[in-house]
């Protein structure tokens, strides 16, 4: 057990219960079932047709399991709309990232704080000092989104025309403006060269360890999951395969055997 989930009294921020997934007759996920710990990084793997992308859609609302609950701090999600998950707190990004591209950096990043401000239309057009003031504050917050994650330099640039890398930084920054308590990371290293892989599993690695974030991080680039997940969940044909640390997950034969094929093949 880590020090964050002995200080948290061991109960899960997020809990997969029993959850399945059935298209038509495809069973996408059997019976899977685990916890998310807050401030832990969570690496959710498997080969292709694993089911990985079915719950994360799970998670993030997209999809409805046909059976089973998701638990976050105790209460079932599976009641929200997919669009209403940042108020309590789930923050994810896309693989192929899902910006605004004709807006600025700094327009898009507030897009993300928009989910916890609490403005109307009458109150905005009359600039009451309630919106003015919260404004300045979404501005504050944006400018220093910005600056932690290195992307002041650009804030004025239109999106479409930076490098995809970059994209998902801002992408990431959009995310943390609407302050998550768990963020799903959709294969953040998709698309990236060697060295932005490295950089990203730093700054994942500071979102837990400086914004005390939890991270779902769905992903086949192994050596970043091995590298700064906490817990390791394996899937294989829906079914939970295994579950452990890195060193566990990679050592457990059955994991190897999905991976690699069996001896017979
Ligand atoms: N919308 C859908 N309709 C029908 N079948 C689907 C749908 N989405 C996924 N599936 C099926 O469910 C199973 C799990 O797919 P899923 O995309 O979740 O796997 P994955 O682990 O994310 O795979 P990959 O790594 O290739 O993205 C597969 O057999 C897939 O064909």
């Amino acid at each position: 057990m880590t020090q964050a989930q002995l200080a948290q009294g061991n109960s899960p921020l997020l809990a997969v219960r029993d959850v399945s997934v059935v298209f038509g007759g495809i069973i996408a996920l059997n019976g899977v079932s685990f916890n998310m710990h807050k401030g832990n990084i969570l690496g959710l793997i498997g080969p292709n047709g694993a089911g990985k992308t079915t719950l994360f859609n799970c998670l993030s609302r997209l999809y409805q399991p046909s059976s089973g609950d998701i638990l976050m701090e105790g209460a079932s999600i599976l009641t929200r709309p997919a669009h209403k998950i940042a108020e309590i707190g789930i923050g994810r990004t896309f693989q192929n990232v899902a910006l605004f591209p004709n807006l600025s950096v700094l327009d898009n990043v507030r897009v993300g704080c928009h989910s916890r401000t609490s403005s109307d239309i009458i109150s905005d057009s009359l600039k009451l000092a309630w919106v003015r003031r919260s404004e300045a504050d979404v501005n504050k917050k944006v400018h220093e989104i910005l600056a932690y994650l290195d992307l002041e330099e650009v804030g004025h640039t239109v999106v479409s025309g930076l490098p995809f890398g970059t994209q998902k930084r801002v992408e990431l920054a959009r995310a943390l403006a609407a302050d998550p308590k768990i963020l799903l990371l959709d294969e953040p290293a998709g698309g990236l060269n060697h060295e932005e892989v490295y950089v990203l599993g730093d700054l994942i690695k500071k979102l837990r360890d400086e914004r005390h974030l939890t991270v779902l991080l769905v992903e086949h680039h192994m050596g970043l999951v091995m590298s700064i997940a906490d817990h390791v969940v394996a899937l294989n044909f829906g079914r939970k395969l295994a579950e452990g640390t890195p060193a566990q997950v990679q050592a457990d034969p059955d994991v190897i055997k999905a991976y690699l094929g069996s001896k017979d093949q």
